[in-house]
């Protein structure tokens, strides 16, 4: 079982959005799809569910197209969220479960499950506009996984979510994939990615730029992090020769290199200074190799 993406393109008008998109992800996987705002990541999403069609290529799951409408095999989180604010939570989590061909019975024991886990029991018979808008999201996050779906698309699940909303939100999402799901979800903060996902691509301007599992990706950028912290100044170590950026810190900065050899210079060089608390030589991160291949002025 597989979502396979080939070759999909998708116009609006003049203006090309996806463009010669291909991706295949295993079943069981956790995907991470990534991409500045505008990349095309939603209107690959909708596309996947049968909300959009495509200009041009295929996207199967399991080898058929996928109906969103029709199958509950699938769960969608969609980038707008769209609770009825009028609607009471238990009777708007119901609608949807049925809709997606879950029975009554059933669906009032899970809602109640999940309201607990993500500890809202409280709000079952309020009003969705009652809830904050990170409750809100809770919410709508549970009525995309209530049927367990063997498919999970999450536009964003994160945003709007404080820190321990995300760990709550995180484990979730990591017990469904453990349960056997496949998860596709986009964020912009790439620490989650870093965290959950054993594969991901990055798109820029609908088109492909980077894909693979993190490791590869990571060993194929072919550059290294110099974290450095001292109490004298460092400024000097910005014209060492190998350094191809920098990122400064609040005690320091960290130095991308792309040999260690450079990691020796700065290390001298920072000597000269004064003594040095801190230097580490590490791996480049999701969002070093995001800014890389996206720009700066995207991140
Ligand atoms: N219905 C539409 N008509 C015209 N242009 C559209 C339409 N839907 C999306 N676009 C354009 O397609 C591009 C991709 O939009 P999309 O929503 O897929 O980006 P995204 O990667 O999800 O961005 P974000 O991270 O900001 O949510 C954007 O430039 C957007 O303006």
């Amino acid at each position: 079982m597989s979502l396979q993406i080939e070759h999909v393109t998708k116009r609006f008008g003049d203006f090309t959005a996806v463009d010669d998109l291909s991706l295949t992800v295993d079943k069981g996987t956790m995907y991470g799809f990534l991409g500045a705002n505008g990349a095309g990541k939603t209107t690959t999403f909708r596309m996947i569910l049968g909300l959009l069609t495509p200009n041009e290529g295929h996207i199967t799951w399991n080898g058929k197209p996928i109906s969103y409408a029709t199958s509950p095999q699938i769960g969608y989180l969609p980038e707008e969220r769209g609770l009825y604010p009028k609607m009471k939570v238990e009777e708007q989590l119901l609608f949807l479960a049925e809709l997606r061909g879950m029975k009554r019975a059933d669906a009032k024991k899970e809602i109640g499950g999940w309201l607990d886990r993500f500890e809202v029991p409280q709000y079952l018979n309020k009003k969705v506009e009652e809830l904050s808008k990170g409750n809100q999201q809770k919410i709508q996050v549970i009525a995309a996984l209530l049927h367990k779906p063997k498919l999970l698309i999450l536009d964003e699940p994160f945003s709007g979510l404080d820190p321990v909303n995300v760990e709550m939100l995180k484990k979730a999402i990591l017990d469904i994939r453990n349960s056997g799901a496949t998860i596709v979800f986009s964020s912009h903060r790439m620490d989650h990615v870093e965290e959950l996902c054993e594969q991901f691509s990055i798109v820029d301007h609908g088109k492909q730029v980077v894909s693979g599992t993190l490791k590869d990706v990571k060993r194929s950028f072919g550059k290294l992090n110099v974290r450095i912290r001292s109490d004298y100044p460092l400024d000097s170590l910005t014209d060492i020769s190998g350094v191809t950026a920098v990122n400064p810190t609040v005690e320091g900065a960290v130095y991308q290199i792309e040999t260690e050899e450079t990691a020796e210079r700065l290390l001298a060089e920072a000597l000269k200074s004064g003594p040095v608390r801190q230097f580490e030589i590490e791996e480049p991160t999701l969002q070093d190799i995001f800014i890389a291949k996206v720009g700066k002025e995207h991140a």
